[in-house]
């Protein structure tokens, strides 16, 4: 049987959208492995199973990605951003509560795309995870210098005077499984514009390789940065491959993560179908 699917982007960062109330996947792992290949699959870094909840105002949509590797990651800044797209697209809303692993975020349309309120984020060792007595800043791990922090997910972050310069694909896999994070962590490496904002780029836990975007990473990198003294901007511009990312800070001192999201195409992929009682 075959299953359709709604492909976005948000920035570069790509996903397969599939409306997890219509169509049931037994086997979520294998279909994000299989078609998230970007030879032999439709190619995607990776699949959202979205159930919309309409009843409630603003409308709440339960988010679930399952990366190529098969596993399920707790947050995803881009693929929250995709989510808010589509959420809004079928209820004709310009507001959307999504609800994640790592939390509930509240999304908004903005001029130029969506904007999602990133859950609480933190430097703490044992909400990160890494195994560290105390918060891990400017430490050197498998010979990069990284600050740990969770943004809904783990980013190891890196300043470098030009991201352009590193061997991403040598140097981040092994911090990305380093003894001393439990659960992996994404590799994020940033260098700043002069001008208080960052290019970034980021190797994804999960994908296992570098995506053209990730918006934990480009929160972490704005939080990082903040922490640090190396930029006191509001908004903070940040640069990844696929294009623009704006992190912001609220009263309420969560990060705001705003840039555009695209529906590119739709299509049909093909499940086993469920198993009947
Ligand atoms: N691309 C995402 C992050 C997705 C999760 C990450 N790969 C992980 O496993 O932690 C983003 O935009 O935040």
């Amino acid at each position: 049987m075959t299953v359709p699917f709604e492909k976005y982007h948000g920035t570069g960062n790509d996903f397969l959208i599939i409306d997890a109330d219509e169509h049931t996947v037994p086997d979520r792992g294998e279909l994000a492995r299989r078609e998230c290949d970007r030879t032999d699959g439709v190619g995607a870094d990776g699949i959202l199973f979205l159930a919309l909840e309409e009843a409630f105002q603003p409308p709440r949509v339960v988010m679930t990605l399952v990366q190529p590797d098969g596993e399920t990651a707790p947050m995803c800044g881009n693929g929250a951003r995709c989510a808010a797209e589509w959420a809004m697209q079928r209820t004709g809303t310009d507001s959307v509560m999504i609800d994640t692993q790592a939390g509930t975020l509240r999304a908004d349309r903005t001029d130029d795309g969506v904007a999602v309120e990133m859950t609480e984020l933190t430097f703490d060792p044992a909400g990160i995870p890494v195994d560290a007595d105390e918060g891990v800043f400017e430490e050197e791990i498998e010979g990069l210098e990284v600050t740990m922090v969770n943004t809904g997910v783990p980013h190891a972050v890196s300043f470098v005077d030009d991201v352009d310069d590193v061997d991403l694909e040598t140097v981040a896999p092994p911090v990305r499984h380093a003894d001393v994070f439990p659960r992996g962590t994404n590799v994020t490496v940033a260098s700043p514009d002069g001008d208080g904002g960052f290019s970034q780029r980021t190797y994804e836990r999960g994908v296992e390789g570098e995506t053209d975007s990730c918006g934990t990473g480009a929160v972490a990198i704005a939080v990082v940065a903040r922490r640090l003294g190396y930029t006191d901007a509001d908004p903070v511009e940040v640069r990844p491959p696929g294009g623009d990312l704006q992190v912001s800070f609220n009263d309420r001192g969560r990060a705001m993560l705003a840039g555009p999201v695209e529906h590119e195409f739709d299509g049909e992929v093909s499940v086993e179908p469920p198993i009947e009682p």
